[in-house]
């Protein structure tokens, strides 16, 4: 059945023929795959627009974000910062030539001594009243712009945040858009040095640069000012916070979302599918080598990530739907929705890219040596997801945003304002009021199969976890430590209660995704168990949590156990179809071990066949392996 997408291609023999192991698995449609890819769509008419475009499921979200832009296109960034901060003037003129590759754009925000401390960045852009003008000036070494993409040899202009100097004040961070490069050659203009940092782990098609400024002018109307101006005169109006400037940096940690787990997705579809065709060693002397997909631990290692892939796919568009309402109203400087809107955007974007860089890596190993080979399409699919933990901000900083979020959440609860209190909390953090269950109610493992309950106990452990923090915040303050001291020797728990927080908000995020599903009873069934898997995975990889307070007893762990392993079994049944529904053709999975058609050893041999060591003359002979041999038989 399939996709259209997923004629084999006509080559050679081989490619022709769906390999038997794979097909069987599809002949058992327990639910509709072309209906599950509407629906990871939005619709059967994106699918077909997809499909025309040449995307993942999961790819094509950005589509629908607030540029409209596919994906991670070249100056994205620039792009999403000049929407974000710039007034609708400067959005008028530059969206346009940016849009026509006019001009090209780059985000120049971290320098070389700065990355994640924003306050403590060293560019300055000093308003000179006289020509009304900023000069944009790298004053020391470390201010030099480093990492930026597209910076090392594309971009014509780069969106600078620089220290704000005006009216004899420093003012904080803030916007400028500086011409770099001469739109006529493409040489650096008159006060700039620019290149390429240097190769790097992976992404090596990004040519990520670095920008150093000396004493650079540019026109007053080149300050983004969405959230502030400076007057001809010098004056500063402030009209936003001292973080507005920041909000392209909220902005795109959500798009970012749909791009990184969509390379989870790759991994479980190119693991998956190997799993299939994979036999190695037997279930039972008497019969034939296994699928590696049925010893239980393949499949302990590949479903649940396989069910984190989905669930950070519901997840990215529940937080995508929300930066629609919420992101109209931040630009019209109504910031109310903006802390639980920052908060939620950094602690899922250090939840997904962390747990996607480690899914990944698990689907690679999972592959045995085929997954340490290039051919397979995984160790540079690791390679680059594991740049996400770190760019668009560092994951441990952003899960310390989360944290200081939720803290000064639970302490609002402390106040004692009655019953307006819990509709008054952020929606996110409401179960910080709710009533508590002491207990889990499990009687038994099909207990577990139930959304209100592994949701329930997911709020507990991360309301404990929030409390605990704050409580030993105010145990260390009574002792004598300040409240910065305080803070610092809290946030390894502030860690903890920021992580649980996520998988809680994922959890009901998948939860309240499968309700809507009411006219769909097969997708939503395997859906279902996908979401079960994904809360008890994560019950049962942090147990200690759940124990911790006696919420769940030893026997219910074993219940929850006992469900787990059931579930691996009834998932198992559905993986291949699962792994159709994300759609992604040959081509975007570029591996020898995941095409659809499952030849996989044929491919491997093909490929490596066409490898440069194989096609090109060995320039190592005649340099050393034939001198060496010589000098060995003159020995002889
Ligand atoms: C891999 C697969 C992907 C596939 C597709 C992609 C392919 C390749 C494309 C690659 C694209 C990547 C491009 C990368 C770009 C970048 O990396 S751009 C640079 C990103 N840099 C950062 O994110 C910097 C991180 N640091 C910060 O955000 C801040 O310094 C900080 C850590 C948040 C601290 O800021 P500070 O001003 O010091 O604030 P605090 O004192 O901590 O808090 C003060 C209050 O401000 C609130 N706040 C902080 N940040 C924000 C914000 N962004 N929005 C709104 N509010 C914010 C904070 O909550 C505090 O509020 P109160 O608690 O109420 O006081
Ligand atoms: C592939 C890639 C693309 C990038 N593209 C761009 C771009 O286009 N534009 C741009 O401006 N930047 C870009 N960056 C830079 C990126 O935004 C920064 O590297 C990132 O914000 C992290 O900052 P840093 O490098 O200073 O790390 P640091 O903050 O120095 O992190 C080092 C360590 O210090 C710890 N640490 C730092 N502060 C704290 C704290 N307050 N509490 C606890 N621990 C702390 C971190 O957790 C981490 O373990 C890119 C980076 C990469 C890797």
């Amino acid at each position: 059945m399939g996709s259209p997408v997923h004629r084999v291609s006509m080559g050679d023999t081989w490619s022709r023929q769906v390999h038997p192991d794979i097909e069987s698995e599809r002949y058992k449609q327990t639910f509709d795959v072309e209906r599950l890819t509407n629906i990871l769509d939005g619709g059967a008419q994106d699918t077909a627009l997809r499909r025309k475009v040449g995307c993942s499921t999961t790819a094509s979200l950005p589509s629908r974000t607030l540029s409209g832009s596919l994906g991670f296109s070249l100056q994205h960034i620039f792009l999403k910062a000049l929407r974000s901060l710039g007034s609708e003037e400067q959005i008028a003129k530059w969206v346009p030539v940016c849009n026509k590759f006019q001009i090209i754009g780059t985000y120049a925000q971290t320098e070389l001594g700065h990355g994640t401390y924003l306050q403590g960045l060293e560019t300055e852009a000093t308003y000179d009243a006289a020509t009304q003008e900023f000069v944009v000036h790298s004053p020391t070494m470390t201010a030099i712009k480093w990492w930026p993409g597209d910076l090392g040899r594309s971009a014509t202009h780069a969106l600078v945040q620089a220290q704000l100097i005006c009216s004899g004040a420093r003012q904080g961070m803030h916007a400028f858009i500086v011409p770099i490069r001469s739109l006529q050659d493409h040489t650096p203009l008159p006060g700039i040095t620019v290149g390429d940092i240097g190769p790097k782990m992976g992404l090596d098609h990004v040519d990520n640069g670095f920008l150093q400024l000396d004493h650079v002018r540019v026109p007053r109307e080149n300050m983004l000012s969405r959230f502030a101006q400076v007057l001809p005169d010098g004056t500063y109006i402030k009209l936003g916070t001292a973080q507005s400037n920041y909000l392209s940096m909220v902005v795109t940690r959500v798009e970012l979302l749909p791009g990184i787990t969509a390379e989870l997705q790759k991994a479980c579809v190119i693991a998956i599918r190997y799993s299939i065709i994979r036999h190695q060693s037997r279930l039972r002397p008497s019969e034939p080598e296994a699928k590696i997909l049925d010893y239980q631990t393949q499949q302990q290692k590949l479903l649940p990530q396989l069910a984190t892939a989905y669930a950070f796919h519901f997840l990215a568009r529940s937080l995508l739907e929300f930066l629609h309402d919420s992101h109209d109203a931040i630009l019209d400087r109504d910031f109310s929705l903006l802390p639980e809107l920052h908060a939620l955007s950094a602690g899922l974007k250090a939840m997904v890219s962390d747990f996607c860089t480690y899914g990944a890596e698990l689907c690679r190993r999972a592959c045995g040596g085929h997954g340490y080979s290039k051919l397979s399409g995984l160790p540079s699919l690791v390679t680059k997801v594991t740049a996400s933990c770190t760019f668009e901000g560092e994951n441990t900083v952003l899960y310390l945003q989360m944290a200081r979020f939720l803290v000064k959440s639970y302490q609002r609860t402390q106040v004692s304002l009655g019953p307006t209190l819990q509709r008054s909390l952020p929606q996110s953090v409401a179960y910080l009021t709710a009533p508590d269950l002491a207990r889990c109610p499990a009687q038994r493992a099909a207990d577990f199969f139930h959304p209100e309950l592994y949701t329930t106990a997911w709020a507990h452990v991360a309301a404990r976890l929030t409390k605990d923090s704050v409580h030993h915040i105010q145990t260390l303050m009574r002792s004598g430590a300040d409240e910065h001291e305080a803070w610092n020797r809290t946030t390894v728990i502030h860690l903890q209660a920021a992580k649980a927080h996520c998988y809680y908000v994922t959890v009901k995020s998948f939860t309240e995704a499968l309700e809507k599903l009411e006219s769909e009873p097969a997708v939503r069934q395997v859906l279902r168990r996908l979401c079960d898997l994904y809360a008890l995975h994560g019950i049962l990889t942090n147990t200690g949590d759940f124990l911790h307070d006696g919420f769940l007893s030893g026997a219910q762990v074993d219940m929850a156990r006992t469900a787990y392993l059931d579930l691996l079994l009834l998932v198992r049944k559905d993986a291949i179809l699962l792994t159709d529904a994300f759609d992604f053709t040959d081509q975007c999975l570029n591996s020898a071990l995941g095409c659809y058609d499952g030849n996989v050893y044929e491919r491997l041999f093909d490929w490596a066949q066409k490898s440069p060591s194989n096609t090109q003359e060995n320039p190592a002979y005649e340099k050393y392996i034939r001198p060496l041999l010589q000098s060995c038989r003159s020995k002889l």
